[in-house]
């Protein structure tokens, strides 16, 4: 099977996700906190693109989640923090979540035929539901403010190890998959450090969140993979 690998979202043309499972990756982090979120029992997760449209698209019994500048954007009643999302702030609850790189990623891919959204925390869940789509892949890198994320890359690195593992049949990528993929198993003993000292975990601590960072790092501690169905995302 063939795995693209997307270095950030600017490089994300739409014919790059046709008839292909697209997993969107942004390890610091969006796509670490939807996990956080849906193992704390959230119905759902609708992605928006601005906050204009996050608090258009909110309901009532909803919770408005995400930041901008890593900080909870005013008005909204959780931050891009998975310690925020626990049983007790937002069990039962949909969330309508907003964040400057990852969300804006998943609403690039739509037009893949399924989406999910992986991290270190599901990597090996997320491999193994999108093997059993049985679509060839693609993987966005989210990025930071359209430039390309280490710990995006490290995750798509380990997202292809973990297909190779996997998959009874051979498992081809591109150039820069292959790099990925090297640059994981080149890292795969001191993730939590490489991630701590890339350009988005040094700003993640110096605004106090290095916990954060902790738990981001975290390699397959849940079996959530988050799935778009409709306009939310969801346990697959
Ligand atoms: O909230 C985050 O950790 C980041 C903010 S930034 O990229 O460091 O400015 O947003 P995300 O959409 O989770 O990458
Ligand atoms: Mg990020």
């Amino acid at each position: 099977m063939q795995v693209g690998v997307i270095a950030s979202v600017n490089e994300a043309r739409a014919d790059r996700f046709t008839h292909r499972t697209a997993i969107v990756i942004d390890v610091l982090r969006a796509t670490s906190t939807m996990v956080a979120a849906l193992e704390a029992g959230v119905t759902g997760i609708v992605p928006a693109e601005t906050v204009m449209e996050a608090r258009a698209l909110v309901r009532p019994g909803d919770l408005l989640g995400g930041e901008r500048f890593c900080r909870k954007i005013a008005g909204f009643d959780l931050s891009n923090s998975p310690s925020e999302y626990r049983k007790d702030t937002v069990g039962g609850k949909r969330i309508v979540l907003t964040t400057t790189n990852g969300t804006r990623a998943i609403l690039k891919a739509l037009r893949a035929e399924n989406i999910l959204t992986g991290a270190l925390v599901n990597a090996t869940a997320c491999a193994r539901t999108a093997l059993e789509l049985r679509r060839d892949v693609v993987l966005l890198c989210a990025g930071s403010h359209e430039e390309f994320a280490l710990e995006d890359g490290l995750c798509a690195g380990m997202l292809l190890d973990r297909m190779e593992s996997l998959c009874t049949q051979s498992v081809e990528t591109d150039d820069f998959g292959s790099a990925m993929l090297a640059l994981y198993r080149n890292r795969a003993h001191s993730l939590a450090e490489t991630i701590s000292n890339s350009a988005t975990g040094r700003r993640l601590t110096k605004m106090g969140l290095a916990r954060d960072i902790e738990y981001c790092a975290g390699t397959d501690v849940s079996d959530v993979v988050p799935r778009l169905s409709g306009d939310s995302l969801t346990r697959a």
